[in-house]
């Protein structure tokens, strides 16, 4: 017998003591999100991809695939979304900072950074015990109070801009001054062997290991700049793939479609589009052929280098012990890119590769000091059979591969038709950790609840679905829109590409969008457009200034940026004269 303190009770009881028996201790998953740039529908191979990505397809086989999986059409308001479970609108990233209009940036939510109304998912984790890291492209904002570091993530090492090259610490584009890479809150400077992939894997390890053993789990995020333009790889995976592509994007495309076909990823009777951009194969000369199918060499060599990277981290946590305790999430944040948004032909020509300094030489494409990126037609092989590609709304910008996969998962093997879009990603992770989504407030401040699903049932088998019938999901980018509800998709693209007209799709059953319902379903396309209008309402979704384009804001933007200095020193100089001037001029009146 002893004394023992009933809690509550004040009074010392004499009690039979209670063996306490320790609770099994909750072993929370690891958890690595692999993000992936401008990554097309179908490429890589688990997808139909005639490109070699064994770590992938492994990943694949260990958990589910979604086919049916949406985010936005460029990147930073795909990344607001996948790190917040918020509507990039609503988080204040409705575009990259770089395309958007000086009377867009007029209104709080038009900044193109990460507001401070959302919180991420790093620092929901960080606050359940996680360790935190990311490696990779951030472009959420680059000011102090922005960076990765004061988001959550514990240690980081990170690039600010929407691209920058993959060899040499090196801005893609003039509208930058310098590649910005941070680490851990401070400026970093590349090491001299620096390959993007290669680094990022490396740091994701050497964070990872930095504490491995002390019974906290971990949250990598691994958010690679394959296969953003840049498009660079090694010279020995660039080997692999050279004659691949000689027949061309039309071939290409339709043996993608075969395959993801085979695979069951679209329907067996699914039709193909041909956006406007795509040339005629037949019709290029054989230089051209050549080097349109190098451009693509280099593209595949891109994505195998990266998923042997991430070979290298599957292989590190395997032999670490620590690889069954770990989930996958791996995606890309929107379609492939055709070289140049909006208009693909302008980019080369008046922002890109001379003016940097790059040469475009056929025999070292993808090598350090090369500048490569692919065509359109090749763009939209990488998307096929979905139409459009990256900066629209067509599926083609916004269907990209989804997998979550890990020994711990209950279903392997699997894919799903279900829909899922982007918000989703976050509460499926949090749920994967057993951590709870934030209410209205987070650390003494209010914040925006999350709107994305958790996807967990999909991956149980619990459930076949997570959005019902009713449920819609909107989104918008520089006048490109889109509303999802069901199997049906209310879409329109604006011009170059597209021509403004509102159009309805089943992307069940036809997602190459090639069956317009608008006018067969005029119910289901009315009710949907009202709908839109309700997320354009509710996210404060702007109209767009006059004659705006995302490329020519890109342009001005850029010089801007360029001249702002010439600028300022003109006007200061005539600030310093205008007294003389004045003076002068008063004098010769006397
Ligand atoms: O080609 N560009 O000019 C270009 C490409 C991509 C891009 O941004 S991204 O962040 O959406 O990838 C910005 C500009």
């Amino acid at each position: 017998m002893c004394s023992l303190l009933v809690a509550g009770s004040g009074v010392a009881q004499d009690v039979e003591p209670i063996v306490e028996i320790p609770p099994e201790p909750v072993t929370r998953p690891n958890i690595v999100f692999i993000l992936a740039d401008d990554l097309g529908y179908t490429d890589i191979a688990p997808y139909g991809s005639e490109v070699n990505t064994p770590t992938l397809s492994a990943l694949a086989e260990q958990g589910v695939r979604f086919s049916n999986y949406h985010t936005a059409a460029n990147c930073a308001p795909a990344r607001a979304m996948l790190l917040t479970g918020v509507g990039n609108h609503l988080a204040g990233v409705p575009n990259i900072p770089e395309m958007l209009a000086p009377e867009q940036r007029t209104h709080a939510h038009y900044q193109g950074v990460l507001g401070d109304n959302v919180v991420t998912v790093a620092n929901l984790l960080e606050g359940a015990g996680y360790h935190t890291y990311m490696a990779g492209k951030w472009h959420l904002g680059s000011t102090p109070n922005k960076l990765p570091s004061r988001r959550g993530f514990q240690r980081t090492v990170a690039m600010m801009d929407s691209g920058a090259d993959n060899w040499e610490q090196r801005p893609y584009l003039p509208i930058y001054d310098q590649a910005n890479w941070f680490a851990d809150g401070e400026r970093f400077t590349l090491p001299e062997d620096f390959y993007s992939s290669r680094f990022l894997i490396d740091k994701t390890i050497e964070f990872i290991d930095s504490n491995i053993g002390n019974g906290q789990p971990f949250f990598a995020y691994v958010s690679f700049m394959a296969v953003h333009i840049p498009v660079q790889a090694p010279q020995s995976f660039i080997d692999r793939y050279m004659g691949v592509y000689d027949a061309g994007w039309d071939v290409l495309r339709e043996q993608r479609l075969q395959r993801a076909v085979e695979s069951g990823l679209v329907p067996a009777d699914t039709a193909m589009t041909r956006v406007s951009t795509t040339g005629d194969w037949d019709a290029l000369d054989d230089d051209r052929k050549r080097y349109e199918a190098k451009r693509m060499a280099v593209y595949g060599a891109m994505i195998e280098a990266m998923d042997f990277h991430i070979g290298r981290l599957v292989e590190y946590l395997k032999s670490s012990g620590q690889y069954d305790n770990t989930i996958f999430v791996f995606t890309s944040d929107n379609g492939s890119e055709a070289s140049g948004p909006a208009d693909p032909e302008a980019f080369p020509a008046r922002l890109g590769p001379a003016g940097q300094g790059y040469h475009t030489d056929y025999e070292r494409l993808g090598l350090q000091g090369s500048y490569n990126s692919i065509s359109p037609g090749f763009a939209s092989a990488s998307a096929s059979p979905l139409s459009f590609y990256k900066f629209y709304t067509g599926e083609g910008g916004m269907r990209v591969p989804l997998i979550i996969a890990g020994e711990g998962l209950p279903r392997k093997q699997v894919s799903t038709p279900a829909f899922a879009w982007a918000t989703d990603i976050t509460p499926t992770i949090l749920a994967l950790a057993g951590v709870e989504a934030p209410g209205a407030r987070y650390a003494g401040r209010p914040v925006l609840p999350m709107s994305g699903r958790d996807l967990s049932p999909l991956l149980s088998g619990n459930a076949d679905r997570v959005y019902g019938e009713e449920d819609a999901v909107g989104y918008e980018l520089t006048g490109h829109a889109v509303l999802f509800q069901g199997d049906y998709k209310l879409v329109v693209n604006q011009p170059p590409l597209g021509d403004g007209q509102w159009r309805l799709y089943n992307i069940a059953r036809d997602p190459g969008e090639v069956v317009d319902l608008a006018s067969g379903q005029p119910v289901i396309f009315q009710r949907m457009l009202a709908r839109y209008q309700l997320y354009a309402r509710d996210n404060g979704v702007l109209p767009l200034p006059a004659g705006y384009t995302q490329m020519r804001q890109l342009v001005t933007n850029a010089l801007h940026q360029q001249y702002r200095e010439v600028i300022l020193l003109f006007l200061l100089t005539l600030l310093v004269l205008m007294p003389f001037y004045v003076a002068y001029r008063m004098k010769r009146k006397r």
